[in-house]
């Protein structure tokens, strides 16, 4: 029975260690098979597996795109072997010593002995599973993207969930989520309350359009950004299969979405919110597509560009409310005025939130970025890395306890938020001594994700004042009396800027 030489591409994706010598040195004798094209069409749309379901898209689609076949074909087995050994060293139990270099590839399959390849083989496999531990969490784009190449072709279905899948449909939510959070946290003076007892409440047609055009200029953003990097992205196995690298999608019809969603969304914070909000939404697409983009492949500069695009959004969510209680509405009131240091505090507090989150998650997949060609600092500079993702999770608590000072949250609020902070700050102590290794990367960059919703929730949960009604409501006390009656003139202000609040509503 003769032996059949298995498909040399199976083979270089493969280490070369896990192939016996005698198996290596007939390849090498064999003539390189010619690459079956799979697929005539020229469309790259049709572009599907010579034997597969039209509908289905599996590796081999890669080698019929030009932007992954450029990338992937000569470097797949180098890649490979970086992401593994990067993925690896952010388990606990496969981490490398700080400082340690991962094992070079470096012997040849011949004198490997047969226990060497057997042990290299085991080594190999628990990285694949690793792989599937991949230490961040999956990108929604390119799940949704490997969603829609599966749906019928023209189907609304398939075109919808390609274009969502261009709007980082994950990120656009939790955006949408922190600009909320500060909107509800805003101050409302206790004469707009509807009944003494109730919490004073702001319109809900406003937190409409701050939701839907929040959303909108996320969107336009991101599509922005896919435009901007389809061969970088190609280059990580985190964003290979997003529509613009996969051409699911053409560049015309992502600009066109990406100008459409710009412009919707800048139109609804304008009309349905105020022109100050309009103004920030749009100046943050401009940051995160201009500025943001481009400079994360020329310096490590980028992240704390990225950090203010990802403050802006919570400084919208406490403009749109300001603008309900303001005087006159300019962005000068929204922006500077009496109760504006609570705004830029919910900014501050996810502008530093980043660091940790994304310090941790970048070093976690640092040989992809450096790949990729990002200038991240997770492998310029590992050691500063650690420092900047601790300074900042320090940074914390004094953004915490300002909340409270501000009046925006109970005094309460410290207590409970500085335990959280403290966590985090373990996290990123362990983080910058071990330099990412053993398994610090991996708990801070979780320790971030639970970090972000429970210091929100708690801020909400023990707004200024709110624990209180709750308690009178509850227990049915009755209001206190010097809330109810006020001397007069001393809320003159108050009660002209609730007219025109008024007045304003009656003119919408
Ligand atoms: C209102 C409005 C316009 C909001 C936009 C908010 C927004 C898009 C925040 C993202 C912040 C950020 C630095 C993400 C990482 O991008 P990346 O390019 O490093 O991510 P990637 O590697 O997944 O592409």
């Amino acid at each position: 029975m003769g032996l059949r030489a298995p498909p040399i591409r199976s083979i270089l994706t493969q280490d070369t260690s896990s192939v016996c010598s005698q198996c290596w040195r007939k390849l090498l004798r064999w003539p390189t098979p010619r690459r079956q094209p799979f697929s005539n069409m020229s469309s790259s749309r049709h572009a599907v597996a010579v034997g597969k379901s039209r509908n289905s898209f599996s590796k081999d689609y890669f080698w019929t795109n030009s932007t992954l076949r450029e990338t992937l074909g000569q470097s797949l087995a180098r890649s490979r072997r970086d992401i593994q050994s990067s993925i690896a060293s952010a388990r606990p139990e496969t981490a490398a010593p700080a400082g340690a270099e991962q094992p070079e590839h470096a012997e040849t399959s011949e004198n490997v002995l047969p226990h060497r390849r057997r042990k290299r083989r085991r080594e190999l496999e628990a990285a694949e599973n690793t792989a599937q531990n991949y230490p961040i969490a999956l990108d929604a784009s390119a799940q949704l993207a490997d969603i829609s190449s599966k749906l019928p072709q023209r189907s609304l279905k398939r075109i919808f969930t390609t274009y969502l899948s261009l709007s980082k449909p994950r990120l656009s939510f939790l955006v949408v989520l922190t600009a909320t959070a500060a909107y509800s946290l805003y101050p409302v003076p206790g004469l707009l309350a509807p009944a003494a007892t109730a919490t004073p409440s702001l319109s809900t047609l406003t937190l409409f359009f701050l939701t839907s055009g929040t959303a909108l200029c996320s969107a336009s953003a991101n599509a922005f950004n896919m435009l901007m990097e389809p061969e970088h992205d190609a280059k990580m196995s985190r964003t290979r299969n997003r529509p613009l690298v996969r051409k699911l999608i053409s560049t015309r019809g992502a600009v066109i979405f990406a100008v459409a969603c710009g412009a919707l969304g800048t139109g609804a914070l304008y009309y349905g919110v105020n022109p100050t909000t309009a103004f920030l939404g749009f100046t943050n697409i401009v940051l995160y597509a201009g500025c943001y983009t481009p400079l994360k492949r020329m310096h490590v500069v980028n992240t704390w560009i990225g950090a203010i695009v990802g403050g802006i959004p919570p400084l919208m969510g406490w403009t749109a409310a300001a603008g309900q209680c303001a005087h006159d509405g300019t962005w000068q009131e929204l922006l500077f005025g009496e109760n504006s240091a609570g705004g830029w505090l919910c900014a501050a507090l996810l502008f530093a939130w980043q660091f940790p989150h994304f310090n941790s998650l970048s070093w976690s997949i640092r040989e992809e970025y450096k790949y990729a060609g990002y200038r991240m600092l997770a492998w310029v500079n590992p050691a500063q890395n650690g420092r900047v993702a601790l300074r900042y999770a320090v940074l914390m608590f004094p953004v915490c306890i300002g909340l409270s000072l501000c009046g925006v949250t109970d005094w309460s609020f410290i207590a409970t938020s500085s335990v959280v902070n403290g966590w985090m700050v373990w996290k990123a102590v362990e983080f910058w001594r071990e330099q990412g290794h053993k398994g610090t990367a991996r708990s801070l960059f979780w320790a971030s994700v639970w970090h972000l919703p429970i210091v929100m929730v708690l801020a909400m949960a023990q707004k200024k004042g709110l624990g209180e009604r709750v308690y009178r409501s509850i227990f049915g006390y009755p209001d206190d009396e010097d809330d109810l009656y006020y001397e007069v003139g001393e809320y003159e202000g108050e009660e002209e800027k609730v007219k025109a609040v008024v007045e304003r509503g009656r003119t919408v």
